[in-house]
């Protein structure tokens, strides 16, 4: 199930593919590597038109177990506006079926992508952005 979006508005965060989030993340460069934390890693990416953001890219799991978490986390994010929070501008959640190795045998599998993407905040970590430090 896709967030659902009420109301399409330029302020609302946009859909973005898969394909989108590794190019502008050049596949996921270590060289982009802003950090991880407790729900994945978080890369710097080159947006045409956004410019410099964010993309946390969630860590992935099997089918419909993190479907919750990240539905809240999106919900929660969604409508914040506050000089102190990060803008959410985007999302990605897309599935693709792979071949995986099960029990010895050649399995099909569903990977779902998920990755949130945010305006970029410069100058070190949030946590001394936030406090001015
Ligand atoms: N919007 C951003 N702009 C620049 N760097 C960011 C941004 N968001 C995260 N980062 C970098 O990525 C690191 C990990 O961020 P992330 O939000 O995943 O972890 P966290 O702050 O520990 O929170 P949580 O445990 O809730 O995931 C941050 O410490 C920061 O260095």
């Amino acid at each position: 199930m896709e967030p659902k979006l009420q109301q399409h508005t330029s302020d609302e965060p946009s859909k973005l593919s898969y394909q989108l989030i590794k190019q502008i993340t050049n596949d996921f460069d270590e060289k982009r590597l802003l950090g991880s934390g407790g729900f994945g890693t978080v890369y710097k990416g080159v947006h045409e038109s956004q410019g410099e953001i964010a993309v946390k890219v969630l860590r992935h799991t099997i089918l419909g177990l993190d479907d919750k978490e990240f539905h809240k986390e999106f919900n929660n994010l969604r409508g914040l506006k506050h000089q102190n929070i990060v803008k959410l501008i985007g999302f990605c959640q897309e599935s693709e079926e792979e071949l995986a190795e099960f029990d010895g045998k050649q399995v099909s599998a569903t990977h779902i992508h998920r990755a949130l993407c945010f305006e970029y905040v410069h100058n070190g970590s949030l946590n001394k952005h936030i406090s001015g430090n």
